[in-house]
C-alpha cells in the first residue's frame, strides 16, 4: 500500500479563501477583525511563525499586530501588555507566542487573556469547555489535525487512535477533540512501555514529541492514518516525528512535515480570530 498524502498546505488555501470571504463581509459592516500577537525574545522558530502569522493575517484581511519585547521583560510588564489589549476594543484575538523565556509563569499569561479573544484556545476557561464540549476556541493544531482527518474522508468513530505525547498544546487537546470524535483514544509519552505495540495496534496515530523519526514502518498498521506534528530542525531540514519514507509505504494516509499538520495551525488561528470578531460585534453566524 502507498499512503495518500494529506496535503494540510492545499487545505489550509482553501479554508484561507473562504475566510477571506467572511473577512470581507465583516469589513463591508466596518467591523475589522483584529489579532494581537505578543513575541517575548529573539528565538528564531519563534520569530518565523509569528512572521507566517503576519503574513497570513494581512492576506485574509485581518489586521494584525506584533508586540515585540525583550527577553528581560518582566511578568508585570508582560501582564500589563495583556490587560492593555484586553480592554482594546479594537483587538478581537490575543496570543502570546510561546515558549516564553523560564523566568515568566506561563500559566499566569496565559490566564490573563480574556477568554474572549482567547483564540489559541490555552486559557483554563477555554482548555475547560473545550473537554466539557462546550463552544470555545480550539486549540489551532489539535483543531487543524481534526479538520484534515474528516477532510481526508474517513471516519474517526469508532477507531482507535493513539497519541504520542501529552502537551498542552498538542497531546492533551488532541486527544479530546479524538474523544469528543467517538474515537477511543491512548495517550502514549516517556514513560509509557511497549510504545511498538501500542502503535501498531492504532488505527489513527498522532506523533507529537518533536523526536524525529519516532514512527517507522514496523510500527504502523496497514492502512492506518498517521499525522506528524514533528518540527524539528535538523541540519537545515525541517523533519516530522515520523519517517515518511518508510511509512508511506504502509499506511493508509499521512501528513508530510512540512506541509501538513503546520499550515492547519495558522489557519485556525486565522479561523478563531474571525470568529472572536463576530461574536464580539453580535453577528449571527
Ligand atoms: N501561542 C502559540 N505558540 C505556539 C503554538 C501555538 O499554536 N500557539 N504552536 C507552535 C508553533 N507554531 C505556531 O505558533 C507553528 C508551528 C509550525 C507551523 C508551520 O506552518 N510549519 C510548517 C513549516 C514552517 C517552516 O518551514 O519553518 C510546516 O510544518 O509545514 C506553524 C505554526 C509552538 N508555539
Amino acid at each position: 500500500m502507498t499512503a495518500t498524502i494529506i496535503k494540510g498546505k492545499e487545505v489550509a488555501v482553501e479554508i484561507r479563501a473562504a475566510l477571506k470571504e467572511e473577512v470581507q463581509q465583516l469589513r463591508d459592516q466596518q467591523i475589522i477583525p483584529g489579532l494581537s500577537v505578543i513575541l517575548v525574545g529573539e528565538n528564531p522558530a519563534s520569530q518565523s511563525y509569528v512572521k507566517a502569522k503576519a503574513r497570513a493575517c494581512e492576506e485574509i484581511g485581518v489586521a494584525s499586530e506584533v508586540l515585540k519585547r525583550e527577553v528581560s521583560i518582566t511578568q508585570e510588564e508582560l501582564l500589563a501588555d495583556i490587560q492593555a489589549l484586553n480592554e482594546n476594543p479594537n483587538v478581537h484575538g490575543i496570543l502570546v507566542q510561546l515558549p516564553l523565556p523560564k523566568h515568566i509563569d506561563e500559566k499566569a499569561v496565559l490566564n490573563a487573556i480574556d477568554p474572549k479573544k482567547d483564540v489559541d484556545g490555552f486559557h483554563p476557561i477555554s482548555v475547560g469547555n473545550m473537554v466539557i464540549g462546550d463552544e470555545c476556541y480550539l486549540p489551532c493544531t489539535p483543531h487543524g489535525i481534526i479538520e484534515l482527518i474528516k477532510r481526508s474522508g474517513e471516519t474517526i468513530e469508532g477507531k482507535h487512535a493513539v497519541v504520542v505525547g501529552r502537551s498542552n498544546i498538542v497531546g492533551k487537546p488532541v486527544a479530546m477533540l479524538l474523544l469528543q470524535e467517538h474515537a477511543t483514544v491512548t495517550i502514549a509519552h516517556s514513560r509509557t512501555k511497549n510504545l511498538s505495540v501500542l502503535l501498531k495496534e492504532a488505527d489513527i496515530i498522532v506523533a507529537a514529541v518533536g523526536k524525529p523519526r519516532l514512527v517507522t514502518a514496523e510500527d504502523v498498521k496497514e492502512g492506518a492514518i498517521v499525522i506528524d506534528v514533528g518540527n524539528t530542525s535538523e541540519n537545515g531540514k525541517l523533519v516530522g516525528d515520523v519517517d515518511f519514507d518508510s511509512v508511506k509505504e504502509v499506511a493508509g494516509y499521512l501528513t508530510p512535515v512540512p506541509g501538513g499538520v503546520g499550515p492547519m495551525t495558522i489557519t485556525m488561528l486565522l479561523k478563531n480570530t474571525v470568529e472572536a470578531a463576530k461574536v464580539i460585534h453580535h453577528v449571527s453566524k
